[in-house]
């Protein structure tokens, strides 16, 4: 099967908009009609240039208002397509989208419309063209792809064929899987698009909020599956109109595409195994079963600042890397490393952003498996060479060149502690913090959807519904991404604006990363009185705070006095609670979080963060350093 893109769903001149395309892995490409207009060079210039990136023009798109016209407006339609079906043969394509009519005067009509289009069809054949129908979920008359096929079914000509496009079916809400009685070889063309759930009118809905598939709400799975169940064989082309997507960068956009496109038909393929989808095979969604361990880059003084928070967070330094400056800090099942090393990727980053989270290790059951579908999903692989006895353990690149290791059990790459490391004989601290509940990551709002369509196509990760978190100075935007069992939760919090918390931290920290890190614990209570003991200092949090928390919640006789003792922020979901503790902010806005999560609770406590964004406004005001 054929991958493709409109033209029209990525930003910038046509030149840059075919490099993106050709660069992004795609055969081919819909060419928008104003995309061509806009352009300076001959329709001969066009089809050499799209032939020398090695593509292919699949369609030519769109005629508008044609069918259904009284005399003598039917006439001119009629005219205007021949003057079309000469510029597609001057541009070597031989397929023509005709979106249903929109037009005041268009008469409606099944077999008008149909006589029209077989009319053109005569027209189509003596010039070797196909035209291909299309409902628009707006059209006058035809607004439902059912009515289209009729239309086509009745115009009874073999260059006559119906296209169907996954917004126009699924933004109107009619059952993707009435495709499925209609022969695959009579639709032409299949367009794909996904789009958030929005309630508004459909034509604005459509022309700006459309994203790649997986980026929305819409079944496109289900869609797919249908038209692939239907024997189509055609190419599969995203047609995204989106405000946003116009300021973003080409090359980006097309990647993010073929990669929601890929992961798309691979899914389709696994459904629907008759499909004759033939794209190269690659392993299914990865399974994560956690964090193994988060890596800092870090230095000197800031080195020791962090060493002593972690220190006071119950964690023991547990081993010294055999040939490098890694310092490995171990409580529970958690594993934070902070490298110093002076050259490499870490001391690249370190000399980019300071103190970050440079390394994630994900823990998963095959590591090759997670390199090659990320591979095959257009991700970075990433190397660096090895050092004397280390292990060699797949990699990629994560947000903003931060990288993710693939840890499996398999091929015994979690055994790299006790292979790489020396292990101290004092490791045994502990304040009852088990493991890493989320990882919260800081980027620009725009940024959003490419990482969440990264992490949801790569790993068996769902999204939750998007969540806003108001900061006293602006929104922030938070989506998590999180595996079934919560085993890998991770946060992606989306910021506007540079005087939000969030939107400080990514101006600061030179783009988007990890901005904070909240660890599990089974008894909060039991860990802050360790972590009072070893001088652990939360974020103060206000009286006000609990005296709403008295009216908000029913909590059990004396649970808010002693929440107010440790600065605990509190919510729930039915039954399920959630506390939570906040470090101070360390190296520049980096924090920790501290968590009690029951099994019922899915959130992340954001009605709290309004809160907790104060807080730490007040102390950065105040001019607070680290705790002592
Ligand atoms: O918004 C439109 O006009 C429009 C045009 C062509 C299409 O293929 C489509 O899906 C929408
Ligand atoms: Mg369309």
């Amino acid at each position: 099967m054929k991958t493709s893109i409109a033209t029209v769903s990525i930003s910038g001149s046509f030149r840059e908009k075919l490099a993106a395309i050709a660069a992004a892995g795609f055969d081919g490409l819909e060419i928008f009609e104003q995309d061509f207009i806009a352009h300076d060079g001959s329709p001969s210039d066009v089809a050499a240039m799209v032939r020398d990136h090695g593509l292919e023009i699949l369609l030519f798109q769109p005629l508008r208002d044609f069918e259904g016209l009284p005399e003598p407006l039917r006439a001119k339609a009629f005219d205007r397509a021949e003057r079309k079906f000469d510029l597609m043969q001057e541009l070597g394509t031989d397929l023509v989208l005709i979106c249903s009519s929109v037009h005041p005067q268009a008469l409606g009509g099944i077999d008008r419309a149909a006589a029209d289009f077989r009319d053109l069809g005569e027209r189509a054949v003596r010039r070797g063209l196909r035209v291909g129908y299309e409902a628009l979920a707006w059209g006058r008359h035809v607004s439902d792809h059912r009515d289209a096929w009729e239309v086509v079914r009745r115009a009874d000509h073999p260059n006559v064929g119906l296209i169907l496009d996954s917004f126009h079916t699924l933004g109107r809400g009619i059952d993707p899987d009435t495709i499925r009685s209609i022969p695959g070889d009579r639709i032409f063309f299949v367009q794909l698009a996904d789009a958030p759930r929005i309630a508004m009118d459909l034509l604005y809905w459509s022309r700006h909020f459309r994203c790649m598939p997986a980026e929305g709400d819409l079944d496109v799975t289900g869609f797919m599956r249908a038209v692939a169940a239907a024997g189509y064989r055609g190419p599969a082309s995203l047609e995204i109109f989106n405000d946003q997507f116009r300021g973003a960068n080409p090359l980006q956009l097309a990647r993010d595409g073929h990669r929601a496109l890929v992961a798309l038909l691979d899914d389709v393929r696994r459904l629907e195994p008759d499909s004759g989808i033939d794209i190269a095979p690659f392993p299914a969604r990865i399974a994560t079963e956690g964090v193994s361990f988060i890596e800092f880059a870090t230095r000197g003084e800031e080195a020791q600042a962090l060493a002593t928070l972690l220190d006071s967070l119950g964690f023991a330094r547990a081993g010294r890397h055999r040939n490098k400056h890694l310092d490995l800090w171990c409580q529970g099942d958690i594993r934070i490393v902070l490298n110093q090393e002076l050259a490499g990727h870490a001391a690249h980053a370190w000399n980019a952003r300071g103190t970050n989270v440079c390394d994630i290790g994900l823990q998963v059951a095959s590591a090759a498996d997670a390199l090659d579908r990320a591979a095959a999903l257009g991700a970075e692989p990433f190397r660096q060479p090895l050092g004397p006895g280390e292990l060699d353990i797949p990699a990629i690149r994560g947000l903003s060149g931060s990288v993710l290791h693939f840890i499996d059990r398999g091929s015994g790459l979690d055994r790299v502690w006790e292979v790489e490391f020396d292990t101290a004989a004092n490791a045994e601290a502990g304040a009852g913090l088990t493991r890493i509940d989320h990882l919260a990551q800081t980027m620009s709002y725009d940024e959003m959807l490419s990482w969440t369509l990264f992490y949801t196509s790569i790993f068996a990760m769902r999204k939750a519904p998007v969540v806003d978190v108001i900061d006293p100075d602006g929104l922030v935007r938070s989506q998590a991404v999180e595996s079934p069992d919560g085993a890998l939760r991770i946060t992606l919090n989306g910021a506007d604006s540079h005087r939000t918390l969030a939107g400080r931290f990514l101006s600061e920290s030179f783009g988007a990363s990890v901005q904070h890190v909240a660890l599990a614990t089974d008894d909060i209570f039991a860990t802050m009185e360790v972590l009072a003991a070893r001088g652990f200092a939360a974020l103060p949090v206000p009286d006000n705070y609990y005296a709403d928390l008295a009216a908000r919640f029913d909590l059990p006789p004396g649970l808010r006095e002693r929440m107010q003792r440790w600065n605990m922020l509190y919510d729930c979901e039915g039954d399920a609670g959630f506390f939570q503790v906040y470090s101070r902010a360390f190296a520049g806005g980096l924090f920790f979080e501290i968590v009690q999560r029951a099994p019922g609770y899915r959130g992340f406590g954001a009605p709290n963060a309004p809160f907790r964004i104060a807080a730490q406004k007040r102390l950065h005001r105040s001019g607070a350093a680290l705790p002592a």
